[in-house]
């Protein structure tokens, strides 16, 4: 179980203040969920914890570890994963090549096994399609791996995006809006999937969501942030029912 720590984080586009001196602890083995209206900088801070953007200031600590200026893939191999608010999956992959595709950044014998095929590298494919199963496995897509991923129903794209995190053995896992476009039943699966995958992955879970019904049964702790900065923080039912919480989502005529 890992833990996150974002120091006096400020992210700068120009003129624009995306994210401005954020402190935040995401403690170890916690599902934490990053809430805020539109604009508010939640992708903002996802991306920089995977090296997509580099902070203007602070730093980001995994583990005590500092990640800014890591590239993403070096991120990656120390232990962070996330998925996308907007799929990204390999559309015309099938399933199982989907999961595969996704371990490739953290293999040894990528490289010099692929070109010359060798015993190592028929090994790592092996522990690679075995890993990938269990993940899919995992998130009850097994019977699935044969299938082609733009052929799934939506919520089903969304869990191979899940097992495909999970197959690079995360310590800290991030998701971007895990629920968008699922309806209410699919919504409450989730919830299960993701408190088991804690459970039984010992993994930390950053959640960035928009569905209060969901932030309020499967969070430990909920972080607000509003105009890049963090208004709010502690447990759901106390932050949901803040004044200033409230006021923010009203402003931006969105109800909580
Ligand atoms: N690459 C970029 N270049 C310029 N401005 C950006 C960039 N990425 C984000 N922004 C701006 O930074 C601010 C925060 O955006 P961000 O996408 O992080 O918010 P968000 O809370 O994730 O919003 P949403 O809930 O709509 O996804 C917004 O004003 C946005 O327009």
């Amino acid at each position: 179980m890992s833990t996150l720590t974002l120091k006096n984080v400020t992210l700068k586009f120009g003129g624009l203040v995306a994210v401005n001196d954020l402190t935040v602890q995401i403690g170890a083995g916690s599902i934490t969920s990053m809430i805020g209206p539109n604009g508010a900088g939640k992708t903002s801070v996802f991306n920089m914890i995977t090296g997509f953007y580099k902070p203007t200031a602070g730093q980001i600590l995994l583990d005590g570890q500092n990640l800014v200026g890591k590239k993403p893939s070096q991120i990656t191999r120390l232990g962070l994963a996330r998925t996308f608010q907007n799929l990204r999956l390999f559309p015309n992959l099938t399933v199982l090549d989907n999961v595969k595709a996704g371990m490739h950044s953290r293999t040894k014998q990528a490289v010099w096994g692929a070109l010359w095929h060798t015993r190592a590298q028929r090994q790592e494919e092996r522990l690679i399609e075995q890993t990938a199963l269990d993940c899919l496995r995992f998130v009850g897509m097994e019977q699935d791996c044969a299938r082609i991923a733009k052929n799934l129903p939506y919520g089903a794209q969304r869990y191979l995006e899940i097992a495909r995190a999970l197959a690079t053995q995360p310590k800290l896992l991030l998701l971007d809006e895990p629920a968008a476009g699922l309806n209410y039943e699919e919504k409450e699966a989730l919830i299960g999937l993701i408190r088991s995958i804690r459970d039984t992955y010992g993994l930390t879970v950053l959640i960035i969501e928009h569905d209060m019904g969901l932030i309020k049964k499967i969070s430990d702790h909920v972080v607000v942030l509003d105009y890049g900065q963090k208004i709010a923080e502690g447990v759901p039912e106390a932050v949901l029912n803040n004044p200033r919480v409230v006021e923010a989502y009203l402003g931006k005529e969105e109800a909580v």
